[in-house]
């Protein structure tokens, strides 16, 4: 319902304003999450926390959950079930506990026999689960990519998904508003892809920490749904909380119809709703970025952060330009990670695979436009030889429309491998996965070291380009596939025929669920009231001990944890993939000399980052464990990406942000050896030797729930009673939120209602 307050509002402000359940002095709020994907990575310790707790999952009606990060992209022929099917046991373990849970919880899934499985960023908006004017999150940072819709759409930790299953709500606190805006004319062969790489290349891979980006100008309203969604997508490359687009008739034209989208009455109260989530003019951005149209050439990544971009025509940079230190180290470390030599021109580099897919580029509209270059190569063109090209389609329903459109013939007649949908290559959970030293050109939106398998080399490139450096083997200007004689190539190739999503929509009502109830595995857990199930959260009052010194920018989590330790059911046991490719040789497996593999740093309690935006890229909450493993309790740095700081504050965990020129001198402190004492209760960090104490600030919130060791579950389900109120407001004012399309209906929480009052 929009708010009675007379300043102009931005969208972002008018989603969080009709989100609110409660509000504290500080400004903290409880929202209200509309619509949560579940996958198999980010769940099981979560659904787990809930059976310990003896908690129901709080709407089933607004949950969806699929597997799609480890499943083998392999032909489903001889599928029977997922026990046999996925070879890995780690990989198998995480799915077989997914389907467990959707059963136990009686939630809506969509298995690997489901036509409709895919990646959960594809799925969502396909089935019209996603709408415009909702909360919308993910234990995957890629939740930004629902903000296509005019959604508030974000990734959150495990914790955090435990709290939204048992909620329904969140702890947020309020972000910046951002706008991008582009106008103009985009060039011939530029894509949303290489606007949103450009993007990040402009404002860095922390210049949109804290914020929630609107996308703005000529360049989005003229972009599809799919175009939208790749922008949206990468917001979390470019640092920020999320990323949106204010909802148009493109996106209502790409929603009529779909299998959970409002129908009939319900449609036209929702669309009314939605034409009001738009900017009003006046509102006020904290940043505001503007771009050219005519700047913007296609782009593509030369290192191993999103941000490392040069257009295609242009090349490898030469670190010994660069004045900042850090920078010039950190373009060093990428540049021997990938194998580049300064200067070299970026259509001179060959690569040895191809990867289409990954939740940013895996669309419909993705392969059309893949399969365009292929066409326009002529009619024998072939991947280029010693080339793997993997074609991986986001969803399955993505896969069937293709067939339909007879694009996966063209794939295969040049050679590429069709495959089913997955995540697959993104990140390598599963099979897919780069051998070390291989390059490629991907479709993805992380070029991390061992992002695509240890030692990979990855360049982030659009789909168009990614089929043009399949046929040349090498990086290559996509607008070389362009004029007269690829228009008559194209035109004398086979026909093909234009599909609807709808025809592959058929199926209106989802399985209802028939939730079994939740078993409990704590014998004493069940007894209690949900505020006093016993907290896991252990207190932080002060550390003091041996602080590690790290001078790396923008440390990213695959860094910290790599994906290969993502496959646990636990949140204990992660100390030995801390870091892992810098602690470890590849190859013996032996220690690399890497700081904490040294004394007396292999006991730190405290790591002292020098370098910016620590934490960034994917929202696993194995980070933190794994440091917490390790024993460090404490991070310092001048920046932290926002997932990360929740994540370990989650766990008992202080990230603390100060200068970088007080972490340069606690740096030196440590490499010194010398002891830290962190004291949260004074908010200061005590130096050795007489030095001056640092003072630093924390969240009044999170400061006293780390100084109590208290669990923010049990905190909101107190607020059971202005939740139950918001609910019955949301179905009076949104009913078609209400799991429309599902039959069955929301699970009351009877249990909080005698929830004992604790220190909110
Ligand atoms: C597994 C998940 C936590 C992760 C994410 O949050 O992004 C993954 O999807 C990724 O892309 O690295
Ligand atoms: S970024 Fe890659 S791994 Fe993560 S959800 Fe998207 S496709 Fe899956």
């Amino acid at each position: 319902m929009p708010t009675a307050v007379s300043a102009p509002r931005t969208l972002y402000d008018k989603i969080w304003d009709d989100h609110v359940v409660d509000v504290q002095d500080d400004g903290l709020a409880l929202i209200y999450i509309d619509r949560h994907l579940v996958h198999e990575v980010t769940s099981p310790q979560a659904f787990e926390g809930l059976r310990s707790a003896g908690r129901p999952v709080r709407r089933p009606d607004c949950t969806l959950a699929t597997v799609d990060h480890n499943i083998p992209t392999i032909s489903r022929k001889n599928l029977t079930t997922i026990e046999s099917f996925v070879e890995e046991p780690d990989s198998r373990a995480q799915c077989m506990a997914l389907e467990d849970n959707v059963k136990e919880f009686g939630l809506t899934y969509f298995g690997l026999k489901d036509k409709r499985q895919g990646i959960v960023h594809v799925i969502g908006p396909e089935q019209g689960f996603t709408l415009p004017g909702i909360t919308c999150v993910c234990g995957d940072s890629h939740t930004s990519t629902h903000g296509a819709f005019g959604s508030l759409a974000f990734g959150i930790g495990t914790s955090e998904v435990e709290h939204v299953l048992a909620t329904q709500t969140l702890l947020q606190k309020k972000g910046q508003n951002m706008r991008i805006t582009v106008d103009g004319d985009l060039h011939e062969g530029v894509t949303s892809k290489d606007v949103i790489l450009h993007i990040i290349g402009v404002i860095g891979t922390a210049g949109g920490t804290g914020s929630v980006i609107e996308y703005a100008g000529s360049v989005f309203r003229g972009f599809s749904m799919e175009a939208r969604m790749s922008v949206c997508n990468m917001s979390i490359e470019a640092g920020a909380r999320a990323g949106m687009v204010a909802p148009d008739e493109v996106t209502f034209n790409y929603l009529r119809g779909r299998p959970l989208s409002p129908k009939g009455e319900e449609w036209d109260r929702a669309e009314a709703y939605w034409r009001t989530l738009k900017s009003d003019e006046g509102a006020r951005f904290d940043i505001e970025v503007k771009i050219n149209a005519a700047d913007i050439i296609p782009t593509i990544t030369w290192g191993t952060s999103p941000q490392d971009v040069v257009p295609i025509t242009g090349a490898v940079p030469d670190p010994s330009t660069m004045t900042d230190p850090v920078k010039r180290a950190s373009a060093e470390r990428s540049l021997a990670y990938m194998g580049l030599t300064p200067n070299t021109p970026m259509e001179d580099i060959k690569v040895d695979r191809i990867f289409i897919g990954s939740c940013t580029n895996s669309r419909i509209e993705d392969l059309r436009s893949a399969a365009r270059v292929v066409l326009a190569a002529g009619p024998d063109t072939k991947v280029a030889p010693g080339v793997h090209a993997m074609i991986v389609p986001g969803s399955g329903l993505i896969k069937k429309h293709a067939e339909a459109e007879g694009l996966d013939a063209v794939f295969k007649r040049a050679g590429f491998d069709w495959r089913e949908a997955g995540c697959s290559m993104c990140l390598g959970m599963n099979p897919d996965q780069l051998a070390p030293g291989e390059r490629c050109a991907s479709t993805s939106n992380r070029n991390f070291e061992g992002r695509q398998g240890s030692g990979g080399r990855t360049h982030l490139v659009s789909p168009a380009m990614a089929a043009a450096a399949a046929i040349t083997g090498k990086l290559t200007d996509v607008r070389k596939f362009m004029g007269a004689t690829a228009d008559s190539n194209v035109a004398a190739g086979p026909k093909l025929k234009l599909a609807k999503a709808s025809e592959f929509m058929d199926d209106a009502i989802l399985p209802s669920p028939a939730p079994q109830a939740p078993s409990v595995t704590s014998s004493t857990a069940s007894d209690l009231p949900p505020s006093e199930a016993p907290s896991t959260v252990q207190k932080f009052i002060v550390v003091k001990g041996v602080a590690a010194p790290l001078h790396i920018e923008n440390v990213d989590t695959d860094m910290i944890i790599p994906k290969q330790f993502l496959k646990t059911l636990k949140r204990t046991g992660l100390a030995n993939g801390l870091f892992f490719t810098l602690r470890k040789d590849p190859h013996t497996g032996k220690d690399k000399d890497f700081i904490l593999n040294r004394e007396p740093y292999i006991r730190s309690k405290i790591l002292v980052c020098t370098g910016k935006n620590f934490g960034c890229g994917s929202s696993r909450e194995h980070a933190p464990w794994s440091l917490n493993d390790f024993g460090i309790r404490c991070i310092i740095a001048p920046s932290f990406a926002d997932i990360f700081r929740n994540n370990s504050m989650q766990n008992g965990m202080l990230p603390v942000s100060i200068s970088q020129e007080d972490c340069r001198a606690l740096a030196e402190d440590a490499e010194a050896g010398l002891e830290l004492e962190v004291d949260l209760e004074k908010e200061e960090i005590r130096r050795p030797n007489g030095k001056a104490a640092i003072p630093f600030k924390t969240d009044p919130f999170r400061r006293h729930c780390l100084l109590n060791g208290l669990d923010d579950i049990a905190l909101t389900l107190q607020r059971g009673s202005a939740i139950e109120e918001f609910e019955q407001r949301r179905s009076a004012v949104w009913p078609w939120l209400d799991g429309f399309g599902y039959k069955t209906g929301k699970i009351s929480v009877a249990a909080t209602k005698n929830a004992k009052k604790m220190d909110w």
